[in-house]
């Protein structure tokens, strides 16, 4: 138990079904999922489409409870959404008739906060490189310029939780590698919990301190890998290529 306590956030044996629509019975979705994550780690979740990823996420979110088992953050069991543990999804969610910068405020202003934190909303739009863009629209956007937007949408709340949900999976190979660069430096400064699902192995193991791998039917975690590299990671290094190959040996690729 001592052991335990270590740890933020804490997956215990959750399983999540879904009731079908089109047949009787259910899909098990999870099954006996245990994930315990310490503060400041970055853990992303890789496996075939239909493992349960995006649930995992939809779950600490709180978006949708768990049919069995519980998820704890700071010892206390989770009860629905907070700013506190933000998500992020593959396509920016903002809202079209907000400019950038209401964007950014807008759950500030929801919570009171936007006097205190106006300073803070400047900032991360100016880090973003958007200045000239705070009176633009999402429509005048590009898709890269609209994932940074949303990105610091959630991170203005200051979640002990990041949960990103394949957030650079609809950007080119160059947006894509500038973009998880600037997530690296966010995390950086703030070492809160990052748990990102991807589908690019790469992206896995340049970003995050922890892959988990999962496998579907029931969706369950299959290994927990530690990613010993420095930052900045050589993606052309031996020790990068190894971890590859271990993860894609581990996914029967
Ligand atoms: N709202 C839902 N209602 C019914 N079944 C669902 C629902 N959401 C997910 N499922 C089912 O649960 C299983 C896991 O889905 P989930 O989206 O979590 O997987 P995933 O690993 O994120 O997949 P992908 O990589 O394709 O996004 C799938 O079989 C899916 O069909």
């Amino acid at each position: 138990m001592a052991e335990e306590s270590n740890y933020t956030l804490q997956l215990k044996e959750i399983c999540k079904s879904y009731i079908r629509t089109d047949a009787q019975g259910v899909t098990v979705a999870l099954e006996n999922v245990n994930l315990n994550i310490k503060d400041g780690e970055f853990v992303t979740i890789v496996g075939p489409s239909g493992c349960g990823k995006s649930t995992l996420l939809r779950l600490v979110a709180g978006l949708i409870p768990p049919t069995k088992g519980s998820i704890l953050l700071n010892g206390k069991p989770i009860k629905g959404t907070s700013p506190n543990r933000g998500i992020v999804f593959q396509e920016p969610t903002l809202f079209p008739w907000l400019t950038v910068e209401d964007n950014v405020s807008f759950s500030l202003k929801v919570q009171g906060k936007y006097k205190e934190k106006k300073e803070e909303v400047d900032r991360l739009i100016n880090i973003i490189g958007l200045d000239e863009f705070r009176k633009s629209y999402p429509h005048q956007l590009s898709g890269g310029m609209a994932q940074r937007v949303a990105l610091i949408r959630t991170m203005i709340n200051e979640p002990e939780v990041f949960l990103l949900d394949e957030p650079l999976g609809a950007l080119d190979a160059f947006t894509r590698m500038n973009m998880q660069d600037e997530l690296l430096i966010m995390w950086k400064s703030n070492r809160h919990i990052m748990i990102m699902v991807t589908h690019d192995i790469d992206e896995a193991i340049y970003m995050s301190t922890r892959v988990v791998t999962m496998a579907p039917r029931p969706g369950k975690i299959k290994k927990d890998i530690r990613i010993d590299l420095p930052y900045p990671r050589n993606r052309m290094s031996d020790e990068f290529i190894n971890y590859r190959k271990e993860i894609m040996e581990n996914l029967n690729y």
